[in-house]
């Protein structure tokens, strides 16, 4: 059981870290490495194609501005990909969003919010459904939201001058 996690730049690391930090965080194996539609388009084609017999149970690709990496992931695997839109700098990731979201019917890819939080969710989403075949990781799930209910419901703003 492992996720697979990829980006079309190592500039997209700062943002796809957070997917990678949750999945350590909560014991799932995972594998991060660059691969990119546009400039290695055949490593693309193997990475996506041997996915499945490499053991990976799904794949959060990160990618921006013309972010063509989830979707052409998706059509080259039946595994599920979960689409994380890297803020650009030109569009603030608006581009990436768009680039990925807007997939033609058939071909399915998830898309999360830009950014830390979308990457961030990605991860979490990953686990999700890894859990529904696990009780160990679903109680973990499970565990982390009360905490995170916890710590809001708990939360104290501060007082006025
Ligand atoms: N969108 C893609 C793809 C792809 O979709 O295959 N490959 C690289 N890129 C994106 O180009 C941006 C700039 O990359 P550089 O920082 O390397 O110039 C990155 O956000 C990357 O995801």
């Amino acid at each position: 059981m492992s996720v697979g996690i990829i980006m079309g730049s190592t500039s997209d690391w700062p943002t796809m870290e957070h997917a990678a930090r949750v999945l350590k965080d909560f014991g799932v194996p995972y594998h991060a490495e660059v691969v990119s539609a546009h400039r290695t388009p055949e490593r693309l084609v193997e990475y996506a194609k041997g996915a499945k017999e490499n053991g990976l149970k799904c794949i959060i690709a990160g990618a921006g501005g013309a972010a063509h990496l989830p979707g052409m992931v998706a059509a080259m695997t039946e595994l599920p990909v979960l689409g994380v839109p890297v803020e650009s700098k030109v569009l603030k990731g608006v581009d990436s969003l768009l680039s990925i979201v807007q997939m033609p019917a058939g071909i399915p890819t998830a898309t999360f919010a830009i950014g830390k939080a979308g990457s961030t969710n990605a991860g979490l989403f990953a686990v999700a459904m890894l859990a529904v075949n696990d009780a160990e990781l679903a109680e973990k799930l499970a565990n982390f939201r009360k905490a995170q209910t916890a710590k809001v419901s708990e939360a104290v703003l501060p007082e006025l001058d």
